[in-house]
């Protein structure tokens, strides 16, 4: 794991949680106080990327856009062999898998994934995209790995930047949400504490029926929607300012984002 930041520890979590041996994983962190912490909460080695990547079998690369081409040089340096069938896997926003291709052994396979952050509760939606020389035996590796943190799907890479801006920048939504509920709860006179209660159990309590009941969150919105009660008069405002549209400027906005972040880093 190059990068031991949010998304490196939140994956390394994960992995560790699913039942991974620490003595298998290898963190190669920048920062020292960093590199501390991680090797202290997880029990795992850290090392530098070249001590790092001599004979893994998978190299993840958990860095900022920024600091990818500086990290894929450190690895190319290192001691590794497109024979030993290494598989690179990038994490990074934006950075497509042809960035990474010419600077590695020929044939070298290189899997970009877009994970998010629920992987530290083991509930990732992780979406990742075969680069040129990454065959289905890789995949199968990385669906594996990914697998023990929440749920992988495959989209081609030309589809990562719209994944990006859904279910990588999603979580970030779904906590705005809540924090907006609360500031207006508070404002019809709760406390704090309650109305931080009322909400994250109610935003719990829905997501698990997104994930069990089978149905959609269409019909599930009609169910709670009493005809002329409190849900209409509070999805009508909704809609008055604008909450579809904002939806759709938002991740037009991350998709595009995820694009540029690519194009700025050449
Ligand atoms: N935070 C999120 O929800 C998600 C982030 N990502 C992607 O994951 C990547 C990392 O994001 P975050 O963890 O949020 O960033 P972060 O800034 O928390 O972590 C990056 C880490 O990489 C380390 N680093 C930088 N250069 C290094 C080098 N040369 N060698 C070793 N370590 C180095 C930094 O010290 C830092 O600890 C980004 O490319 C981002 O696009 C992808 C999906 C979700
Ligand atoms: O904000 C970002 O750029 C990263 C990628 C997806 C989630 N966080």
């Amino acid at each position: 794991m190059i990068g031991g930041g949010r998304i490196g520890e939140a994956l390394i979590a994960g992995l560790v949680e699913a039942g991974f041996a620490p003595k298998d994983l290898v963190v190669a962190e920048k920062s020292p106080t960093r590199a501390a912490e991680i090797a202290k909460e997880f029990g795992v080695a850290t090392r530098s990327i070249a001590d790092s990547v001599e004979g893994a079998d998978v190299i993840v690369v958990a860095v900022k856009p920024s600091d990818v081409d500086a990290v894929v040089t450190q690895i190319a340096a290192g001691e590794i062999d497109g024979e030993q069938e290494q598989i690179i896997v990038s994490l990074a926003a934006g950075i497509p898998t042809s960035r990474f291709e010419p600077k590695l052994p020929a044939g070298m396979a290189v899997v970009r994934v877009m994970p998010n952050t629920p992987m530290l509760v083991g509930e990732a939606m992780s979406v990742m995209s075969p680069g040129r020389h990454a065959r289905p035996e890789h995949l199968d590796v990385v669906r594996k790995i990914l697998g023990t943190v929440g749920k992988v799907a495959e989209v081609p890479e030309s589809q990562i930047d719209a994944v990006t801006a859904v279910s990588g920048s999603g979580p970030a939504y779904f906590f705005l949400v809540a924090e907006a509920m609360i500031d207006a709860a508070v404002g019809l006179g709760l406390t704090r504490a309650t109305a931080t209660e009322l909400v994250n159990q109610t935003m719990t309590g829905a997501a698990a029926m997104l994930d069990r009941s089978g149905e959609t969150p269409t019909e599930l919105r009609a169910a709670v929607t009493s005809p002329g009660g409190t849900t209409a008069a509070a999805v009508s405002e909704l809609e008055r300012n604008g909450l579809r549209a904002a939806f759709l400027d938002a991740l037009d906005a991350a998709k595009k984002r995820s694009v540029d972040l690519g194009r700025a880093h050449e």
